[in-house]
């Protein structure tokens, strides 16, 4: 038996086109969607990541607009930039490509976007608003994979969803928006005893650690749902996840790729999220105009 394998370009491609016809309705009452990239330096993985954002965005329609940073800019200039695009009515979302060099401070950077222009969903006060279940944009990556799950036909209440790794943009607000969908979380990390006994629990697995096949089939309960957050490099430059495909899915339900599986919901979502933020810039327009 093998594991249905659940195709994010697919499903990608899926959402972009409904994205797509909001794009085109927004431009008809005359708002064109904006997002603004900052990329700081030339980290050449950042530049192909970036190159791939605004290539989907100019897919659709969705404007887009780079800003490229020197290595050595100052933070008080990169913090002056984003001040400068938040009150741009034709931006919607800003990102700031991460990681930043070393001199510069990321938690203050993204502590800077305002929060009703933060695409990324990463902001202190996003994060704050997701947890409480409140209107925000969620963070792309856990986001997308939430997707994946519902294209797929996946229930989630009254699953154990056990989650490997608690970085900031992707285990913590996975767990987050999985208990909202009524799961029960466990999170687990470097730290964790006996990983496999908490992994071999899980209904879901998600895997968000950033090592190479880290994940073998002793890792997985049979009939298990695996979602692999990873993305490293091999010997050869190739693209590989977190989790021992070959093994493993032998043994999972279902199971995402590594490419083709959540990187290109991560940039759906982006999309989606920019999308969002024109239409409601758009709607509170209106409303204020009516006052
Ligand atoms: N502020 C910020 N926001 C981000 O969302 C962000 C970031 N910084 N820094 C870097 C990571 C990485 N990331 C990816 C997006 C898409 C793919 C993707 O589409 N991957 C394709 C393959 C692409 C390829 O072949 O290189 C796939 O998995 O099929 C991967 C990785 C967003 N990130």
């Amino acid at each position: 038996m093998s594991a249905v394998i659940i195709n994010g370009k697919e499903i990608g491609q899926e959402i972009r086109k409904s994205v797509e016809k909001r794009v085109a309705e927004l431009k008809e009452q005359g708002v064109t969607p904006g997002l603004a990239v900052i990329l700081v330096g030339e980290n050449p993985a950042s530049q192909t990541y970036v190159r791939n954002k605004q290539k989907s965005c100019e897919a659709i329609g969705i404007y887009s607009e780079l800003i490229k940073l020197p290595e050595e800019v100052s933070e008080e200039e990169l913090l002056d930039q984003i001040r400068s695009l938040n009150t741009r009515e034709s931006i919607h979302g800003i990102l700031v490509q991460l990681p930043l060099p070393k001199h510069i401070d990321e938690d203050k950077v993204i502590a800077t976007i305002s929060p009703e222009k933060d695409v990324d969903g990463f902001s202190p006060i996003s994060v704050g608003r997701m947890i409480l279940g409140q209107e925000t944009f969620l963070p792309c990556t856990p986001f997308g994979v939430m997707k994946l799950l519902e294209y797929s036909g996946i229930d989630i209440a009254g699953k154990h969803a056990v989650i490997v790794g608690r970085s900031h943009i992707v285990g913590k607000p996975m767990g987050q928006l999985l208990l909202q969908k009524d799961a029960t979380v466990t999170y687990t990390h470097s730290k964790t005893k006996d990983l496999p006994s908490f992994t071999r629990q899980a209904d879901i697995l998600i895997a968000a650690v950033g090592q190479p096949n880290f994940i073998t089939k002793e890792h997985i309960k049979p009939g298990a749902v695996v979602i692999d957050v990873g993305i490293n490099r091999d010997d050869n430059n190739k693209l590989i996840g977190d989790v021992h495909f070959a093994e493993v899915e032998q043994v999972a339900s279902h199971i995402t790729p590594v490419p083709g599986g959540v990187g290109p919901m991560t940039i759906t979502m982006l999309l989606f999220n920019t999308v969002q933020s024109a239409e409601k810039s758009l709607s509170q327009d209106k409303s204020s105009k009516n006052m």
